[in-house]
């Protein structure tokens, strides 16, 4: 049984917005990635997860249970970052975690303590005079504390600066190594490319692919970028049979795409060239994805 199931799941809130018809299943112990644009329906799929809305039709389980039926259970099971941080009253980021430890019945803080050091948090301070980013660390600590099974994480990175984004990299590669199921939203695709197994695309509510993140990586396409020394050599590997997909020609540069089993060739076409670099420019996820939506945009 998945960890997370999300079965033909539609939300319609009218003029084309929501969800519709979407599929997903989580594993126990995946770290899974959602990435799309502003609008797409990430904040509303996790809001489904957390039991706080009710599908249209399909259904959401956690563990079997039903997010919308057993929505006190399955909070219980989960540690769960919201996309907007609102805080209950509380005076200080301290007393705000402790409340928070007292209603989760948690009487060991040093998982807390541990988080709070990891980020470099003051919780002394008062939650009205909080950065975003200190906010943002509360609220991770916050949904870490109790040490959950099940990580639900809605652009947790909001607010942090580079070296705290990587520090967390580093917690949830962690989390990982101990078993937990994850499931986050963001729009970096950096960001889940270092830390996901597995990274779906959502698009105006609906899913465009589910890709395990090795086979987005180890893409047997590769685009070389070369410069040759004179621009007559330039302008003589244009005609050759490679897929050029840029020419800079003011500095006797090009682009091409060519697969993997093609490279010898261009290695022994090369020989006759005076070549001044060559480099490969490496894949991301974004380049794999923005292909998807690009191919999905022109066919809609
Ligand atoms: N309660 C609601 N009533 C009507 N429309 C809504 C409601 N909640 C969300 N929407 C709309 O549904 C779409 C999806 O919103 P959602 O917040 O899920 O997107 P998102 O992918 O999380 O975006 P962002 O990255 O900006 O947070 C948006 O167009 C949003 O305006």
């Amino acid at each position: 049984m998945p960890c997370i199931e999300i079965n033909d799941l539609t939300k319609d809130f009218g003029d084309g917005k929501g969800l519709f018809n979407l599929n997903l299943k989580i594993e126990k112990g995946e770290v899974f990635g959602f990435v799309g644009t502003n609008g797409a329906g990430k904040t509303t799929t996790i809001r489904h997860i957390m039991g706080f809305l009710k599908p249209d039709s399909g259904s959401v389980t956690v563990q079997g249970l039903d997010c919308w039926a057993d929505s006190a259970k399955i909070k219980k099971l989960i540690g769960y970052i919201p996309g907007e941080i609102a805080f209950p009253d509380a005076p200080t980021g301290s007393e705000f975690l402790k409340r928070q430890a007292e209603l989760l019945g948690l009487q060991d803080m040093s998982y807390a303590e541990r988080m709070i050091q990891k980020l470099q948090l003051d919780p002394s301070a008062h939650l009205k005079r909080m950065s975003k980013g200190m906010k943002q660390k509360t609220a991770i600590v916050a949904a870490f504390m109790a040490d959950p099974e099940i990580l639900i994480l809605d652009e947790p990175t909001t607010g942090l600066d580079p070296l705290m984004r990587a520090e967390f990299v580093d917690i949830l590669q962690e989390e990982k190594k101990r078993g937990k199921t994850i499931f986050m939203s963001s729009h970096m695709f950096e960001e889940v490319e270092h830390t996901c197994d597995k990274v779906a695309l959502i698009k105006e509510g609906k899913l465009i692919a589910v890709k395990p993140t090795v086979e987005v990586k180890h893409n047997e396409n590769k685009v070389y970028k070369l410069e040759f020394l004179q621009q007559e050599d330039y302008k003589r590997f244009l005609s050759e049979p490679f897929q050029i997909t840029e020419k800079r020609e003011n500095q006797n540069q090009v682009l091409i795409e060519i697969h993997d089993r093609d490279i010898q060739m261009l290695f022994r076409t090369l020989r006759g060239y005076s070549v001044k670099f060559i480099s490969e420019k490496k894949f991301t996820l974004a380049d794999y994805f923005n292909g998807l939506y690009e191919e999905e945009s022109a066919h809609a």
